[in-house]
């Protein structure tokens, strides 16, 4: 469903190759969660998995990506971005600028699609329900906050029915409830069979949502694992990514021999939970 071989990329006026023979193979229906430290380039592998490298911004790309049975460098933008969305990480950005409300900036690229009006309002009224921000549609997309306007570029994006979804930081913006709600969102729209590839530094809700988590440190990808295993991976610190409190408090725990050396470290908070009370239960608590 996306492939990427032997890519490397360098950005215009610039020497150096941001990546570099970068292999990678993401199954579709699938939920992948790609991490990396600040500057390690997720928001670049992310325009290189939805077309805007190379269509808009240039710059020297080698090897093949294919999304969707799409050739990304020999397709259109247009045809591109029929088959992939991107969340960029900034929603301020997102905005089209062309619009004076929220609900017509929703309706934006369908209308670009020649979808007609009728099912244009449906779809609408379906995203914004989804993402809880009814109440925002006749607001300025300019008179929200950060926020807010993420809600409205994520939904931008939803409506558009891709059948792969890109998301670069999707929640940077959000407080803790409307981050649940946006992964709450992300698994919905994984059972309708949609393919997701998800760039964030929140480590908790990758290992509760996503399949597969790939690590990418020196220009390349350079591990990937289940998401407990890859996330509760020692090297994840040396990496510059880190780790939850979970696995911190779990790895010290091992340390001072207070849990098996061989205990799975835990990520989330139901995963420490599972350790626990295994643990517990081998004592005969
Ligand atoms: N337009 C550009 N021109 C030249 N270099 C760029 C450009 N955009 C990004 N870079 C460089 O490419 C590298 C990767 O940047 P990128 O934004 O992809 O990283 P990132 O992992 O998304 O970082 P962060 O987590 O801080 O958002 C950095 O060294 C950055 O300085």
């Amino acid at each position: 469903m996306i492939q990427l071989d032997d890519v490397s990329y360098a950005y215009p006026d610039t020497d150096h190759f941001v990546l570099s023979h970068m292999n990678l193979s993401i199954p579709a229906g699938s939920v992948t969660g790609i991490v990396g430290a600040s500057g390690a380039g997720k928001t670049t592998l992310a325009k290189i998995l939805s077309g805007f490298i190379p269509h808009v911004d240039g710059g020297e790309l080698s090897g093949t990506v294919v999304v969707d049975g799409v050739t990304i460098a020999e397709a259109s933008l247009a045809d591109a971005v029929s088959h992939v969305g991107l969340v960029i990480q900034s929603p301020f950005n997102q905005i089209s600028g062309a619009k004076f409300t929220v609900r017509e900036e929703l309706a934006f690229g369908l209308e670009n699609l020649g979808v007609p009006r009728d099912e244009m309002a449906v779809r609408v009224a379906e995203v914004a329900d989804l993402l809880g921000i009814t109440g925002l549609l006749d607001r300025s997309p300019y008179a929200l906050s950060g926020g807010q306007q993420q809600l409205v570029a994520i939904a931008s994006m939803i409506i558009m029915r891709t059948p792969v979804l890109v998301m670069d930081e999707p929640t940077s913006q959000l407080d803790p409830g409307g981050t649940r709600m946006v992964f709450d969102v992300m698994s919905s729209l994984r059972d309708s069979g949609i393919t997701l590839v998800i760039f964030e530094h929140k480590l908790e809700l990758l290992r509760e949502h996503a399949d597969v988590v790939h690590v990418l440190a020196d220009h390349q990808l350079i591990a990937h694992g289940p998401s407990r295993a890859m996330l509760a991976d020692p090297r994840m610190e040396e990496w510059g990514i880190g780790s939850t409190r979970f696995t911190a408090a779990a790895s010290e725990a091992r340390t001072k021999k207070l849990l098996p050396a061989d205990v799975e470290l835990p990520v989330s908070i139901e995963d420490a939970a599972t350790v626990f009370a295994s643990f517990a239960s081998s004592k005969g608590a």
